[in-house]
């Protein structure tokens, strides 16, 4: 049995010169038809530096209605974090495999973890062409104790980050339900209670039209904020009016997406949008997801704000841990449907 070392994708696909069957996806999956520029079909940007606090909202909830995704700048983060952080968590998927499963195997829980799809317990589905750490990251300060330890700076830096992160997502929240209408402060506690990072790492790939680095999905989140390295230009995809639009990175911008949770709590008056990764030849790529989880215990169900009038509720209550699991099991296609009332 191969053990997990062994099985990272970044530490044996340098050597191939074609992609493993068990990589290709389904010809109906392959990322080969057109694709749009973001700057062809804009994913709107967002200033949250500017005064005009109205202003800010509307754009927001327009954006989060048009597209389920947007860019914010003057966010609050500072340059040199975001630099530093990047720089750690490339490092980090740098280091020989071994020493990264190592680092990773503190939790006897494997809340925080690395992991590849070779080691997926569904053997039936074709594998991904990606490598992921990732950890609970709640401001509390828990499961600090199983955080990497090397890259030696690894717990400060992305300690001090993730901290930014959560302001920045609370925010983010608080002007989305204030836009909502829904009461102060309505995404604070339970449902914010839990949030996540993703460190993915997308290694350069020998055929990237037979490959996906993560296929269509919709996040299990409330939100979701996404640093790109910005030196790969392709990567991320957008879903939008069937049309597909690659997210650029520019430096220092994050993307923020409305994730699944999101669209049950508002009685799908926001809609997640689906989007995908695709892989490329020259380089690896990396990618910083901050995902706001409630706690396991929280239910998941349309705000009363949104279902006082018609439409009533659309969607089931389910506590966030049943959702994940289940999420997990089968994807966001099936739970979506499972928990729509029709
Ligand atoms: O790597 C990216 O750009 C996005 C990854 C993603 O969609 C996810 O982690 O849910
Ligand atoms: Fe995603």
């Amino acid at each position: 049995m191969e053990t997990m070392d062994q099985m990272l994708l970044s530490g044996w696909c340098n050597v191939l010169s074609s992609v493993p069957p068990s990589y290709v996806q389904l010809p109906e999956d392959r990322p080969v038809g057109k694709v749009f520029s973001s700057s062809s079909r804009e994913i709107p940007m967002v200033d949250l530096g500017r005064h005009d606090r109205g202003d800010i909202i509307k754009q927001i909830l327009k954006a989060s209605k048009e597209y389920g995704f947007f860019q914010v700048t003057n966010h609050g983060v500072s340059k040199d974090l975001i630099d530093e952080t990047l720089n750690i968590l490339k490092e980090f998927h740098a280091m020989p495999s071994k020493e990264k499963v190592n680092e990773c195997f503190k939790d006897p829980n494997r809340n925080c973890k690395i992991y590849t799809s070779r080691n997926n317990d569904k053997p039936y589905e074709i594998l991904i062409w990606k490598d992921t750490l990732t950890h609970p990251c709640p401001p509390s300060g828990e499961y600090v104790e199983y955080w990497p330890q090397k890259p030696t700076k690894y717990r400060e830096v992305v300690g001090k980050y993730t901290s930014e992160l959560n302001k920045l997502a609370l925010e983010i929240l608080e002007l989305l339900g204030e836009g909502l209408e829904l009461d102060n402060g309505y995404f604070c506690g339970a449902l914010s209670e839990n949030p996540s990072i993703s460190v993915n790492h997308y290694p350069p790939c020998p055929d990237p039209s037979l490959t996906l680095g993560v296929p269509i999905h919709k996040d299990p989140s409330i939100i979701t904020i996404l640093l790109q390295d910005e030196e790969v230009q392709q990567g991320l995809q957008v879903l939008k009016d069937g049309q597909w639009i690659g997210v650029e990175p520019i430096p220092h911008v994050f993307v923020v997406n409305i994730g699944l949770l999101l669209q049950i709590i508002t009685n799908g008056r926001l809609v997640a949008a689906e989007h995908r990764v695709v892989t490329n030849s020259s380089r690896a790529r990396t990618s910083v997801a901050y995902l706001m989880y409630p706690s396991s215990e929280c239910i998941i169900e349309p705000a009363q704000a949104f279902i006082n009038g018609s439409p009533s509720a659309t969607y089931k209550p389910m506590s966030f841990g049943e959702f994940r699991a289940k999420y997990l099991l089968k994807g966001y296609k099936q739970i979506e449907e499972e928990l729509h009332i029709n």
